[in-house]
């Protein structure tokens, strides 16, 4: 990593969160760092994304001033390394909950012997202070990360969610003491004291987080399979000799051999042989791609049949592969709008909820039937228990991470996160023509020769135009000379008129070549060739036409062929509601020809490349949520004008900066399929966000005991701690379940 990299912008891993309270207070303590322009943290992975000019180590010292531990993230990260790690984790955890569980089982079984220490009974004090030691090493061994994390939270001014289960399982087990200890002889203070409830919400919470901890590793599987795809070695070729090297070592333009089965290790471009490469890690695509001189490979490929040379274009941060990663990573860990609203409410929830216990003491001890302290207290202590934020925290983050995942691995890269939230409520769709609609393949299909040029001159003028122009059609015109033998000649004075087409001079003639338009505009009449033209347009060819000092001179018709799954997207996005559009700069004869085949019924053509955003502009007006779709060549002004600008990519061309998201293989089918994505995403995160609200607002009440005055209930501080537990575990599992559902 590169210093201004570092500076611009840096990842940290973030250690000790516990709650949506603990994001607020990271985010605030990093944009507090001085240079720091953006910052965003993300709870689904324990980490912050910082922009800005600053320094990382002030930024650590930020946080941990703040109570927390932070580390530098460096390039690639081991995902195995990661993997075993959370794995530690989550059995430590397990085992936590074991013992308190263990525990908590002991204690019910000696109070159903009625041997616990109870009050007002004969049998009391047996075991007493036994009793109050182990679970008090139960506490300590169970709840250690917790308390430690509470404390932290102390010394910085902050409350979150540890706060919570600190105070409550610490007061239980001191109160349980307390009353055992001095009120031991009073008749009937509580029934029994909560040595049990203590230890068993201990249990609860650690089984709960280890659970969450496994089914967050899943989460972001896709990242890690996309890190894993990365080689570490390649086998280079340096003075005829072939030896393997390490990725870092690779050096840009160095020749590789790749053989049969082996991953590709940088991008590059096929020197010698051919092959047929497996791409569907990058762009889902399933059939191999052909590999020939020329092509290009991929990062993280897998060669299949045959071997071959390749001279290494881009390394190590500029691979297809390395900046798939970097552009998931990123949209990860942006946030939909949806995310900061949940974030305000949770981080003013911790504060509210120690408010309203203190309430609820203060109430049932001051009115409260007898004994009103061991009412005071238990209620007390179930709310806060069962007010964690937790799952209020997790709710957004974990199903953006499932969702941007789950795209990757169709070959969807969406680089924004708010066009996550965006894409699913689009109502109009602008699509451009070549390269979107159609293959972005033209060929030349026809040539003609008019006022005494022949086929062969047409082709030769023309060809020597497109020389110098890098449209789409003039490749076309290019491949087609080649096929033809006919040499370009050197032409003076070259122009390329954009939107329009080409013109230069030869040998003191002016030639020009484009569309009708531009010949109009050199004052040819083309009325005569009427017939010609409308015909070659209305099954979908671009004519182009020739001019040589203002004589028309011929014409060459381009076929641009639709995709083959144009018309069934195009299907599937009007049964989703969304006005299709397509814009083009073609003549609206052929664009009607082609939208009609791709079933688009509104076509506005002859838009000159510049006032394509102008288009998405005017839609906007109408109050259309507009999404553009584009190859980003030259519609990236309306790419980054629409609500949504969507590039489809051909292979892996991931670095189109103007879209928000990118579709690596090149089908029209995979628009549909983000908007679908979209509206799947954002119905699970308000799932999540209504199961965790939901959860806090019925159950606050209930554990404040409100329904006892009239139906006698209370709630068990265990069930509680149960209840905590299940509901951060049923947003991650409701969040997981996007990866299954069907687009
Ligand atoms: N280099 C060129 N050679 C010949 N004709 C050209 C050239 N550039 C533009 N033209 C003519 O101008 C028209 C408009 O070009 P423009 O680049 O705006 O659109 P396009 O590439 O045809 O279609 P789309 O808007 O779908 O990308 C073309 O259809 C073609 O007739
Ligand atoms: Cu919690
Ligand atoms: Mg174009």
């Amino acid at each position: 990593m590169s210093k201004e990299e570092t500076s611009n912008e840096l990842r940290l891993s973030i250690l000790g969160m516990s709650c949506a309270g603990c994001v607020s207070v990271v985010e605030s303590a990093l944009n507090g760092v001085p240079g720091v322009t953006e910052v965003s943290v993300n709870f689904a992975d324990h980490s912050a994304t910082v922009k800005g000019e600053t320094d990382p180590e002030r930024l650590i010292r930020a946080v941990k001033d703040a109570g927390y531990e932070a580390a530098v993230m460096e390039g690639f990260e081991n995902p195995a390394e990661q993997e075993e790690q959370e794995l530690a984790r989550y059995r430590i955890l397990l085992k936590k909950a074991a013992v308190a569980g263990g525990a908590g089982a002991l204690l019910m079984l000696l109070e159903m012997a009625n041997w616990l220490p109870d009050m007002g009974s004969a049998t009391g004090r047996w075991f007493w202070p036994e009793v109050a030691i182990l679970t008090l090493a139960v506490l300590v061994y169970s709840g250690a990360h917790i308390y430690r994390g509470a404390l932290k939270a102390l010394l910085s001014g902050q409350a979150n969610m540890d706060t919570l289960i600190a105070v409550g399982t610490g007061a239980a087990w001191l109160y349980s003491c307390i009353v055992i200890e001095y009120y031991g002889s009073l008749p009937s203070l509580a029934k029994h004291a909560y040595f049990e409830a203590a230890v068993v919400i201990l249990a609860f919470i650690n089984l709960g987080s280890g659970l969450e901890t496994r089914a967050r590793g899943k989460t972001s599987s896709a990242i890690r399979q996309l890190i894993g795809l990365q080689p570490r070695t390649a086998r280079v070729v340096r003075n005829g000799a072939e030896l393997d090297v390490p990725i870092e070592e690779v050096g840009l333009g160095e020749t590789l051999r790749v053989r049969p089965g082996e991953k590709i290790a940088v991008d590059g471009v096929l020197i010698e042989g051919h092959s047929s490469v497996d791409e569907s890690m990058l762009t889902g695509e399933p059939m191999p791609a052909e590999k020939i001189e020329g092509s290009t490979v991929a990062a993280g490929t897998i060669n299949q049949s045959g071997s071959f040379l390749f001279k290494a274009t881009r390394i190590g941060r500029d691979t297809a592969l390395a900046q798939i990663i970097h552009s998931v990573r990123q949209a990860q860990n942006s946030k939909p709008e949806i995310a900061r609203l949940a974030d305000r409410v949770s981080a003013v929830f911790v504060p509210a909820v120690i408010g309203l216990a203190v309430f609820t003491f203060l109430v049932w001890y001051g009115f409260g039937p007898e004994p009103s302290l061991g009412y005071a207290f238990v209620t007390s202590m179930t709310v806060l228990v069962i007010a964690c934020p937790c799952a209020l925290g997790l709710a957004t983050p974990i199903s953006v991470m499932v969702s941007v995942g789950k795209a990757a691995q169709t070959g969807i890269l969406i680089r924004q996160g708010d066009a996550l939230q965006t894409a699913g409520k689009l109502t109009c769709l602008v699509l451009d023509k070549t390269g979107t609609v159609t293959q972005g393949k033209p060929k030349v299909v026809s040539i003609e020769g008019a006022g005494g040029f022949s086929e062969t001159e047409v082709l030769q003028l023309a060809s020597s135009l497109e020389a110098g122009s890098e449209h789409p059609l003039a490749a076309a015109v290019l491949t087609a000379a080649r096929e033809h033998a006919v040499q370009p000649k050197k032409m003076a004075q070259f122009k390329a008129i954009t939107g329009h087409g080409v013109e230069a001079t030869q040998d003191g003639r002016r030639v020009v070549f484009g569309n009708r338009a531009l010949l109009e505009k050199e004052g040819i009449d083309l009325a005569s060739h009427q017939d010609n033209l409308a015909r070659l347009s209305a099954e979908g060819k671009t004519p182009m036409l020739l001019a040589v000092d203002r004589q028309f001179a011929g014409i060459v018709a381009v076929a641009d062929p639709i995709k083959p799954d144009s018309a069934a997207a195009v299907q599937r996005l009007r049964n989703l509601g969304i006005r299709v559009l397509m814009v083009t700069g073609d003549n609206p004869i052929t664009a009607r020809a082609i939208a009609r085949e791709a079933g688009i019924a509104e076509v506005r053509a002859q838009v000159l490349p510049q006032d394509k955003a102008a288009v998405v502009r005017e839609l906007q007006a109408q109050g259309e949520t507009v999404g553009m779709v584009g190859d980003g060549i030259n519609d990236a002004p309306a790419l980054a004008q629409a609500d949504v600008g969507l590039a489809i990519g051909t292979g892996t061309d991931v670095a189109i900066e103007s879209a928000d998201v990118v579709i690596l293989q090149g089908s029209l089918m995979k628009v549909p399929e983000v908007i679908r994505l979209s509206q799947l995403t954002v119905a699970n995160i308000k799932q999540n966000l209504f199961g965790a609200f939901f959860y806090n607002t019925i159950s606050i009440p209930v554990a404040a005991g409100l329904l006892y005055p009239f139906a006698g209930i209370l709630l068990n501080p265990m069930i509680a701690g149960a209840a905590m537990a299940m509901s951060s575990l049923t947003v991650v599992s409701n969040a997981n379940r996007l990866r299954w559902q069907k687009l």
